[in-house]
């Protein structure tokens, strides 16, 4: 199977798209992100090998996979925590907030030291719409992720990394390297660059989505959310 990729602007626009003529909501595509980055994470991770994971969320849709992610991964026997510096204060991210706080899901203000007593890290700070210079409070947060002794699975992008031209040449991104990325409904560009297991999940999109951007549809197995891609079918 050949990649196809979406760039920043053709995932934003597809996006668009699936909530228009798709007659998707926001909340069902996020659900279903979050449900696939949550089984990816079991794949990986499964809790029998320590249950505790810490998601840390930005302030966009990226961060809110990684809020309906941790409340799956709760529910199958994970001791979640979460990092949510920069709160997004809309409707949506107050119920995630809220479903999250009623299974009594702590969350941290302090990731250096949190990133120290878990077993497990999902990256879910940005996604496709991330551009420029990574701003506060995030550098230290990105450079303690690349510091991880613990896993990390990266939602849709390495954050930081540019979606188009891969790994930062400098700045707090400079040598940080997941272990493991999960694309959401296709590959962006950077996955040339990744060198880690890589993953494909959210698994919405119909025969003439696919044809109009050009995508494959990922070979997704029976009930499952996420397909693994074979190593070096994306390298450069
Ligand atoms: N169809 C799909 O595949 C779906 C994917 N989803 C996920 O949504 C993200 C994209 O979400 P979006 O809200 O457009 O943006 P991000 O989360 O990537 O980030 C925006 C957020 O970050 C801030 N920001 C941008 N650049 C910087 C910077 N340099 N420093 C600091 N902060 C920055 C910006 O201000 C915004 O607040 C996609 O990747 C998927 O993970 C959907 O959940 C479902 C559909
Ligand atoms: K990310």
């Amino acid at each position: 199977m050949a990649m196809k990729y979406l760039t920043s602007k053709t995932a934003a626009a597809l996006d668009q798209e699936l909530m228009s003529t798709g007659a998707f909501s926001i909340d069902q595509l996020m659900e279903l992100a979050g449900l696939s980055v949550s089984q990816a994470v079991f794949k990986l991770h499964p809790p029998q090998k320590g249950n505790r994971v810490l998601v840390a969320c930005g302030p966009g849709n990226n961060g809110g996979d990684g809020l309906v992610a941790a409340r799956h991964l709760w529910h199958y026997g994970y001791k979640p925590t979460m990092y949510f510096p920069k709160q997004t204060k809309n409707e949506l991210y107050a119920r995630l907030r809220q479903q999250l706080n009623d299974l009594k899901i702590p969350f941290t203000e302090d990731f250096q030291s949190s990133i120290t007593q878990t077993d497990y890290v999902v990256d879910a700070i940005f996604g496709f719409s991330f551009s420029g210079e990574v701003r506060e409070p995030f550098p230290a947060v990105i450079q303690a992720l690349r510091d991880s002794k613990v896993p990390v699975l990266a939602v849709d992008a390495p954050s930081s990394w540019n979606i188009e031209d891969g790994p930062p040449s400098d700045g707090p991104g400079k040598g940080y390297n997941p272990d493991a990325l999960i694309s959401l409904t296709a590959p962006k560009p950077l996955v040339k660059w990744f060198k880690g297991r890589h993953f494909v999940g959210g698994r919405f999109l119909s025969e003439d989505m696919a044809k109009k951007y050009d995508l494959d549809m990922p070979p997704y197995q029976g009930i499952d959310q996420v397909v693994e891609m074979p190593v070096g079918e994306e390298r450069l």
